[in-house]
């Protein structure tokens, strides 16, 4: 997906991947993942709620997102007043231990994420088309230090049933993509629905990993 189709989906608030909640998969897995402390990076963040309960919970956060307008509504929805800096090809939105560097993922290099002990995506590897998934996933297995542990959440459905974003990600496509770097547990694969539309032949699920 190029960058032109994220700004203009966040211009038009076509956001239907944004959840008014904290994922419940977050809630159920991610503690007994990464212990609080823990500084969690947060690829693709949107401006997502699951970064407030992480704060909430005591972890450090740190987000890339590639629309200002997510970063700038993150903090207004939620009251929130950062610091913002350049620093480099980002725009930095600081406050205490919550980080969001606006600018494109592809961007970053190793020293940027040389302090992240976990990553955190939901709707990050499945809002990218195949390729593009590809070097996303080889970038985080470049960058990543050694002993970063992540959750991953991920959605399947049939060819032809939809096009993305999301994308169907499969377990194999996980496997490949991380197998070399992390041990993979796949935790919970569950019935669910694409932003929110309920069909009444859904073949949507979604699965849930620990890669450590
Ligand atoms: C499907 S949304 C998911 C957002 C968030 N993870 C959530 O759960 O609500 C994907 C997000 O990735 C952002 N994005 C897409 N390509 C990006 C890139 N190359 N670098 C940084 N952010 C990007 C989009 O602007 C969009 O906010």
């Amino acid at each position: 997906m190029e960058s032109a189709f994220w700004h203009e989906r966040w211009e038009n608030q076509q956001i239907g991947f944004h959840q008014p909640h904290t994922h419940e998969l977050l809630l159920k897995y991610f503690s007994g993942v990464v212990k609080p402390g823990a500084k969690v990076f947060v690829p693709l963040c949107g401006k997502s709620k699951d970064m407030l309960w992480l704060l909430e919970k005591g972890y450090r956060v740190f987000g890339v997102e590639l629309s200002e307008l997510a970063a700038r509504q993150f903090f207004e929805e939620n009251q929130l007043k950062p610091k913002i800096t350049q620093r480099g090809d980002f725009k930095e939105y600081a406050l205490d231990e919550l980080v969001i560097w606006v600018g494109d993922f592809f961007k970053l290099v190793k020293s940027d994420l040389a302090d992240i002990d976990a990553w955190y995506d939901r709707a990050a590897m499945i809002a990218l088309p195949p390729e593009m998934r590809q070097r996303y996933v080889q970038q985080l297995c470049e960058q990543l230090p050694e002993q970063a542990k992540g959750l991953l959440i991920t959605l399947q459905y049939p060819n032809g049933y939809r096009e993305g974003p999301p994308f169907s990600v499969l377990e194999g496509e996980v496997e490949v993509g991380y197998g070399q770097r992390f041990s993979i547990d796949q935790l919970e694969s569950a019935e669910t629905t694409v932003n929110g539309k309920q069909t009444d032949d859904n073949p949507v699920t979604e699965q849930v990993y620990k890669l450590d």
